[in-house]
């Protein structure tokens, strides 16, 4: 075990300025001659030097009981002990982590529950740490899931590792900054890749029980299935639950929290806490699972993820998933995925039964708080301004930039200029696969649905005139507000 508590530790630089206590404080910490005291030493000067200063009102949730709101809010599943209410709200902040296994670049809408809770707990005052899950993402967790999954290499392990460590840092390092304490990341392959095999059969199988493990869902699960389960993944539990009880004795962590399909893991970490420190005031949190209105969950297994990194889905299109939420999801969505305050969401709520509501104002409020709290304001920015592009009717100057913005998300085609001037608009949109037929093509524009840069176009024998061609490089299709066909003219 020694190995391991001299594992170093890779804190990231998400440290505020007030934190002069730094939270990690029990041993091996505290001995400054130990290596890894000296390194978490540096790396807090260093993020002290280029942190902005501290602002007047610290944190303005720090009084209500973080329990308490995400129960208002419908974030909590299930809690371990209904002690972690109390521990909220005494004088000392809790230590509360969520794991993340780097199984793809990009976290998605249904990780970012998790975020959000963080957040949650920052705002009421207390202290957060995103753990990576870069030992675990190279065993595989079981839970919920019906197969194996497939073995990770380490260069892919590292690669999506950077890639989820930039999403947490981007969304929690950005909305932590009115004066809210930021969220420390570190990776649990600092510690696993120094653990000994007959270390952790001694240090931590020993109290493992055999028949507990058989109980959890995730096991019982694969058990019943035609392929059974590995050794590995039935280790899994154990690996997070060591995690958990790793970060409680050597940085005072008190908390874990995961989607409900977590809770096996959790609790295996709240009773190994339990057996092998024979420690009390470890507690589990888990929040419901997203679900799409199909009943799946939102993941990255069953197709169609919502990505939080912009590069794996525009802002756009983020802007655009919550923007075309059903009705009936929307004051759901604006409590779980929103910091609104509950009044301001049931003032949506309401204005949505009265006469003279505008479709979509509250779909607009969501697309914009969630959007803002992703990508930020810039990326927000960028949202609206392609959806204004993209709108037909729209009263804005389209120029080359701006279509070219949102070119990655319509589809696209190249024509060459001289098939392109003096071509009919109806003969164009069909060449172009923007609609099926001339005669459809036909009817559409007589109920006024055919439009060319956003204005609509009732003559039949509309040609493409040089004039049409925005900056001289593109044109925009538009059969109803919603197919597009942007055509980049080579
Ligand atoms: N739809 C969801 N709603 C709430 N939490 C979720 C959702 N999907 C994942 N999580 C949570 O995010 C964390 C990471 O989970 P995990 O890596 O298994 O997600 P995943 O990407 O959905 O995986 P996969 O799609 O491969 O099942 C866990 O705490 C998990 O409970
Ligand atoms: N098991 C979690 C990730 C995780 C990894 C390690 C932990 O200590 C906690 C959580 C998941 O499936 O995504």
């Amino acid at each position: 075990m020694a190995a391991i508590a001299a594992a170093s530790h890779r804190v990231s630089l998400l440290i505020h300025p007030n934190s002069r206590r730094f939270f990690f404080s029990s041993p091996p910490f505290r001995n400054p001659k130990n290596p890894s005291f000296l390194l978490l030493r540096r790396t807090i000067t260093c993020a002290q030097q280029t942190l902005e200063p501290p602002k007047s009102d610290p944190t303005p949730n720090r009084r209500s009981n973080v329990v308490d709101v995400l129960q208002e809010r419908g974030l909590i599943e299930s809690v371990t002990s209904e002690a972690l209410r109390a521990a909220a709200c005494s004088d000392r902040p809790l230590r509360v982590y969520c794991g993340f296994d780097p199984t793809a670049e990009s976290l998605h809408l249904g990780n970012l529950l998790g975020i959000i809770v963080l957040s949650w707990f920052q705002r009421c005052g207390h202290r957060t740490v995103a753990l990576i899950g870069g030992a675990t993402a190279r065993v595989g967790d079981p839970s919920g899931k019906s197969l194996e999954r497939p073995e990770l290499d380490s260069g892919t392990v590292e690669r999506n590792s950077a890639g989820i460590e930039n999403v947490i840092k981007r969304i929690l390092g950005a909305n932590s900054d009115a004066g809210i304490e930021k969220a420390a990341i570190l990776n649990n392959y600092d510690w696993w890749r120094e653990m000994k095999m007959l270390d952790f059969l001694r240090e931590v199988g020993r109290f493992a029980r055999v028949g507990t493990m058989i109980a959890k869902e995730s096991v019982k699960k694969r058990l019943a299935s035609e392929e059974g389960m590995s050794y590995t993944e039935f280790t899994y539990q154990l690996l997070q639950g060591y995690d958990f009880l790793y970060m409680f004795k050597n940085m005072g962590v008190n908390v874990q929290i995961g989607g409900s399909d977590q809770w096996g893991n959790i609790t295996a970490g709240t009773d190994l806490i339990r057996k092998i420190l024979q420690a009390e005031g470890a507690y589990g949190l888990t929040f419901p699972l997203l679900l799409k209105s199909d009943g799946t969950k939102f993941g990255k297994s069953e197709g169609g993820a919502i990505w939080l990194s912009p590069s794996a889905l525009s802002p756009y299109k983020f802007y655009q998933y919550f923007f075309t939420i059903p009705d009936v999801d929307v004051v759901r969505f604006l409590k779980i995925l929103t910091f609104l305050s509950m009044e301001e969401i049931e003032e949506l709520e309401e204005g949505m039964r009265r006469p003279g509501y505008v479709p979509n104002s509250a779909q607009r409020r969501l697309a914009e708080e969630v959007t803002r709290f992703v990508h930020g304001e810039e990326g927000l920015l960028e949202a609206l301004k392609a959806t204004e592009a993209l709108r037909p009717g729209a009263e804005t100057k389209l120029d080359w930039e701006t279509i070219e913005g949102i070119a990655e998300d319509v589809p696209s085609c190249s024509l060459d200029y001289d098939c392109v001037l003096n071509a009919c608009l109806i003969d164009l949109s069909v060449l172009t696969g923007l609609i099926a037929s001339k005669s459809a093509a036909r009817r559409l524009m007589k109920q006024g649905g055919l439009y060319l840069n956003n204005k609509r176009v009732e003559n039949e024998e509309k040609t493409i005139e040089e004039s049409d061609i925005v900056d001289g490089k593109v044109l925009l299709l538009s059969a109803g507000k919603k197919n597009k066909m942007v055509i980049r003219i080579s």
